[in-house]
């Protein structure tokens, strides 16, 4: 073999005035080093016949609000999602806003530089007049037209206080540049002439593959035939031959790659930057785009032409940044391409399965539109190891593992957009029921089972009119559940003071009164063993959300306690009573309904990320001349989205009038269940012991219950 692994200095010179030196087999080959690709440019049980909740939402915020309340930032215009030009997708989404007169008084001041500029504009052939500032807009180019493709090539950017506009054509041979300014000219305005280096076969003094290139290639599993259909080259450079890979552009040479078998790369300089192979998916419709040139070539070896690779390797990572399109300089050539990829309706991209490739692949998949791209998951080499590209894969396996790879290539994943396939495991876990809690847990009471039961990750709505024993029954719940299945729970009641809370928990696990006073009738108080044990498990099982300072906790502070009881603690279930000890503060614009909305979102987003079951109790608002009936879900406070967004809603009643029935029997209504496995819509008798604040099953109706004493 005859290639040099070093370069003598004299060719060293001569060669950095016509060529690009750049390292790396696949490394990203930087632009900047091509000028001409660098475009700049309740407590008592007393009866009531009507009540006002203690806290309203309305009272608290409003006491609040003046001081608190910021004036809202959001500058909510219509958003356009701007597309990269290279996928025919735009999407606009509209976002509808209140006046504010400050806000307006700016728009006046943009609308009045927005006519100048668009007069500008128009003077310079551009029509502006749709263009929004803030944003870039894709338009026909005045000098070129867009081309025979009448391609929307020149993106035209208008300042967001409308004071200027820049544009720039893409078209490799337009590049029309300017920019103007609502009070003047811009200094770069001027039209800036493009030099693209003209090269020939001769031009660049190209040979024929000598036998030991040939032999290099077919170590690689490369044929002859191969290299010759692709024009693969040799150049001496001294006493030295470096492998030459042309780039050609409708039979026309564009440029070209050369390569040292140290894998050092230097490319003509001042040449179109554009794929490799790019002839060969002029009329593909599937198009697939691998890494280097030899994977290329591996491709064909496969039996697959329609392939086509990028210039300048892999970047080390995936940019972080959105960048316009006149200053994407490092994938120009998926610009200068744009007529081959715009008819591809499904592109496989094959990049490397290292680090750098799958952040070609993104950019690319992001650059020509996730929806039509494909991506290969190389097959595995070994237990730990990944076949790297397809040349590798060919010179181990052959061509027959290469093809396959590439015809089991899976859709391009899409952040938020999934297939029923991504979530089988999980339906199957659902069927078999490995994850335990798939029809809910039992209440504990079974004359509640059929209505309702406890699904991990669910929100239950819990409303009832003052004194009618929510806080109760949801705490009765929660023992119960703890004694079956051992779930831990956190309680944020902010009514309840701790050990008022501790008393009537330990009250209903050790199933005895805590003191010996008249609530608990004969019946004997607990002794200290009892309350030693009980302390043990209250800590066991029960987590604080309590806000020390003299401020109300809002909804995020809450649930990011909860999260954190989540990981420390495993809890299984979140008390947040009642809502209107929350701090509630929105902003002027928001509706109380909008805000209602987005906290029980917040909720739900937790309850679901978590496994967690949420019970959130919510006062029903102030009832006029209440008859003493179970009140409604939708007599809840503040919103109907209560009971359009819990997936369980659930009324609290217990009868106060003697003659109407018997005094300790309480009605749960289950009046909400979005799922029907976990139950259904109904009622449930449930008898309440005032000694242990226990529940128990009613086998008896009130009616049953009057019809018995009459
Ligand atoms: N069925 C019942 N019969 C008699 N007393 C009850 C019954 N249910 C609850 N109580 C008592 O009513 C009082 C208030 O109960 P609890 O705090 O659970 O009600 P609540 O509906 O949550 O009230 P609020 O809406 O004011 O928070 C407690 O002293 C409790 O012991």
């Amino acid at each position: 073999m005859r290639f040099l692994l070093r370069l003598p200095q004299a060719h060293l010179r001569k060669l950095s005035c016509s060529m690009s030196v750049l390292m790396g087999s696949k490394q990203f080959l930087e632009f900047c080093l091509l000028p001409s690709f660098a475009v700049s440019s309740s407590s008592s049980s007393s009866p009531s016949p009507s009540y006002s909740p203690g806290r309203q939402l309305s009272s608290v915020s409003r006491r609040i609000r003046p001081v608190l309340a910021s004036r809202p930032v959001s500058k909510n215009s219509p958003f356009h999602q701007r597309t990269n030009g290279l996928s025919s997708y735009t999407s606009i989404s509209r976002v509808p806003t209140p006046v504010d007169p400050e806000e307006e008084a700016d728009k006046r001041g943009v609308s009045s530089k927005l006519v100048t500029l668009r007069r500008k504009l128009a003077e310079q052939g551009i029509d502006a007049q749709n263009c929004p500032p803030g944003q870039y807009s894709g338009l026909i180019c005045p000098t070129c037209g867009g081309g025979d493709s009448l391609e929307k090539s020149l993106s035209l950017f208008i300042a967001s206080d409308g004071s200027s506009a820049t544009w720039n054509c893409f078209r490799g041979k337009c590049g029309l540049k300017g920019g103007v300014k609502a009070d003047g000219r811009l200094p770069f305005a001027e039209p800036k002439e493009k030099v693209e280096k003209k090269v020939t076969v001769e031009s660049l003094e190209l040979e024929p593959l000598c036998d030991e290139i040939q032999e290099y290639f077919a170590a690689r599993a490369i044929s002859g035939k191969t290299l010759e259909r692709n024009r693969v080259m040799q150049k001496r450079i001294g006493d030295q031959i470096v492998i030459a890979f042309t780039y050609w552009q409708r039979g026309e040479l564009v440029s070209c790659k050369y390569r040292y078998l140290t894998k050092k790369f230097f490319q003509e300089r001042d040449t179109r930057r554009i794929f490799y192979g790019l002839d060969d998916i002029e009329k593909a419709s599937e198009i697939i785009i691998v890494e280097g040139e030899i994977d290329k070539l591996a491709m064909e070896e496969a039996g697959f032409r329609n392939c086509v690779s990028v210039p300048d390797g892999a970047p080390a990572s995936v940019s972080s940044k959105e960048t316009p399109p006149e200053k994407d300089t490092k994938y120009k050539f998926l610009w200068n391409c744009n007529d081959y990829l715009k008819k591809a309706s499904r592109i496989v991209i094959a990049t490397d399965g290292d680090g750098p490739g799958q952040a070609l692949g993104e950019e690319l998949a992001r650059r020509l539109g996730k929806e039509r791209c494909w991506r290969v998951i190389w097959p595995k080499k070994n237990e730990e190891e990944h076949f790297k590209d397809a040349n590798e894969l060919l010179m181990s396996e052959g061509p027959h593992l290469v093809k396959e790879a590439i015809l089991n290539a899976e859709p391009y994943p899409i952040q938020g957009l999934f297939a029923f396939k991504d979530f089988f495991d999980e339906i199957d876990a659902f069927y078999h029921r490995t994850h335990g809690y798939e029809y809910g847990v039992s209440t504990g009471w079974k004359t509640l089972d059929n209505f309702y039961s406890v699904v991990p990750g669910e929100l239950t709505v819990v409303t009832g009119v003052p004194n009618s024993g929510k806080s109760e029954w949801i705490d009765a719940l929660l023992c119960n559940l703890n004694h079956s299945v051992g779930w831990k729970f956190a309680l944020c009641s902010m009514e309840n003071k701790v050990r008022d809370h501790g008393r009537k928990l330990l009250e209903k696990h050790v199933q005895k009164p805590f003191f010996d006073a008249n609530y608990g009738r004969a019946v004997q108080r607990m002794n200290v063993e009892e309350l030693e044990e009980g302390k043990e498990w209250l800590n066991d099982t029960f987590s604080l959300i309590r806000c020390e300072m003299d401020s109300l906790p809002n909804i995020e502070w809450v649930l990011e306690r909860a999260k954190a009881a989540v990981l420390r603690y495993g809890i299984r279930g979140l008390v947040i009573d009642p809502y209107n000890e929350l701090d509630h503060q929105r902003t002027t614009r928001q509706t109380e309904t909008e805000y209602v909305s987005q906290m029980l979102t917040k909720i739900k987003r937790f309850s679901q990320h978590h496994s967690c079951h949420v019970w959130f109790v919510a006062h029903p608002k102030q009832l006029q001349q209440w008859d003493g009936s179970a009140p409604n879900l939708y007599d809840i406070s503040g919103s109907a989205h209560f009971i359009n967004k819990c997936d369980n809603g659930i009324v609290i009643h217990r009868n106060r009038d003697e003659k109407a029935g018997p005094l300790d029997l309480v009605q749960i209504c289950v009046r909400k269940v979005r799922n029907k496995v976990a139950g259904q819509i109904g009622d449930a008798y449930l008898c309440y012991d005032r000694a242990t604040g226990l529940y128990s099953d009613s086998p008896e109706t009130p009616e049953m219950r009057l019809n018995k004493r009459h």
